[in-house]
């Protein structure tokens, strides 16, 4: 049985705004159109990033590196990411919302990655669900599908398992690592998956996946041959200043806005310049004489 995000209604129990069909990503592959797809943690970001028109919102558990304050992806738990997953459901009206299995969220077992997936469908109201690796990941993508879960595979830099597989450096440039790289992706599309992200592979490895794959690919630092795109927002618009990877284009530069607005606020409030007449609620009170005259009295 294959599961795809748009089979479902992506649908939380509660407050979540009325939605459209979410786009069919398979459809765009065999059609042509590139898929777009950012990362979003709240709501706020959320909205505007589905307002703009991406395909996909993924809720990456990046969100440690650029949320949380980690160095990794790996601290992060399921409940770091529900709390999160839910806010950005509650922003998005036309995306697919992807949630982003963290690490040990789905290795232990495939009793237990099913349940995890489906507390990010069934709490979160997302789409469909993300896990990192091929390999052993392959039989419980299985399993996952089969139990009707949407699953997006993610291969190359698998940043869960970098430290101990030698850290953000580009992957599959042996031929080794390149025919296990193709390997595992036809395993994950024969599992179930519905897409796939490559992240950090030479491009000519990324297109020749691309087309031997039904599916759509979604690349990141995996250049133009795949299906679609994907970075972290924060790195789109200048939020994140901790590293650049050199595959991220910066379409702006909000850090050193935020830093001028909130000095100005600063030396605003410090030298009474804020608040003012303009930003408070003016006028003589008629019981202010009164008032005053009481407390006087004591
Ligand atoms: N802000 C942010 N952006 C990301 O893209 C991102 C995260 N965080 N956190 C989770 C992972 C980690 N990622 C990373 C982080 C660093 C590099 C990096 O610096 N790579 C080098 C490659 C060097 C080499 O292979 O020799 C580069 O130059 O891009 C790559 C991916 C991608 N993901
Ligand atoms: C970079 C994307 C693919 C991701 O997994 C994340 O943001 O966690
Ligand atoms: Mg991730």
């Amino acid at each position: 049985m294959e599961a795809t995000p748009h089979s479902r209604p992506q649908d939380p129990a509660g407050e979540a705004p009325a939605r459209v069909t979410v786009p069919d990503l398979q459809q765009m592959k065999d059609e042509g159109r590139r898929i777009t797809m950012l990362t979003a943690y709240d709501w706020g970001m959320a909205r505007l990033v589905d307002e703009a028109g991406v395909d996909v919102v993924l809720v990456g558990d990046s969100l440690g590196m650029v949320v949380l304050g980690y160095d990794a992806t790996t601290p992060v738990t399921m409940d770091e990411m529900l709390h999160h997953a839910k806010a950005v459901r509650r922003g998005v009206r036309r995306a697919l919302v992807v949630g982003d299995m963290p690490f040990l969220s789905y290795q232990v077992s495939r009793e237990e990655a099913v349940r995890n997936a489906g507390r990010f469908l069934k709490e979160a109201g997302c789409g469909a669900v993300k896990v990192e690796g091929g390999g052993a990941v392959v039989e419980t993508v299985r399993f996952m599908t089969a139990a009707g879960i949407p699953v997006m595979g993610h291969l190359g830099l698998t940043p869960q398992t970098a430290a101990a597989t030698g850290g953000f450096r580009v992957r599959g440039r042996d031929l080794a690592s390149a025919r296990r790289l193709v390997a595992d992706a036809a395993d994950l599309e024969a599992a179930g998956a519905f897409a796939l992200v490559l992240e950090c592979v030479p491009a000519a490895l990324a297109r020749l996946v691309t087309e031997r794959l039904r599916i759509p690919t979604i690349g990141i630092g995996a250049g133009p041959g795949c299906d679609g795109q994907v970075l972290v927002v924060n790195d789109v618009v200048g939020l994140f200043d901790r590293f650049r990877p050199s595959f991220v284009k910066r379409y702006a530069e909000l850090a050193p806005t935020v830093r001028a607005a909130v000095g100005e606020y600063v030396a605003d409030v410090r030298e009474g310049r804020f608040p003012d007449e303009a930003h408070s609620f003016t006028g003589e009170p008629p019981w202010l004489a009164d008032l005053r005259a009481e407390l006087e009295a004591g």
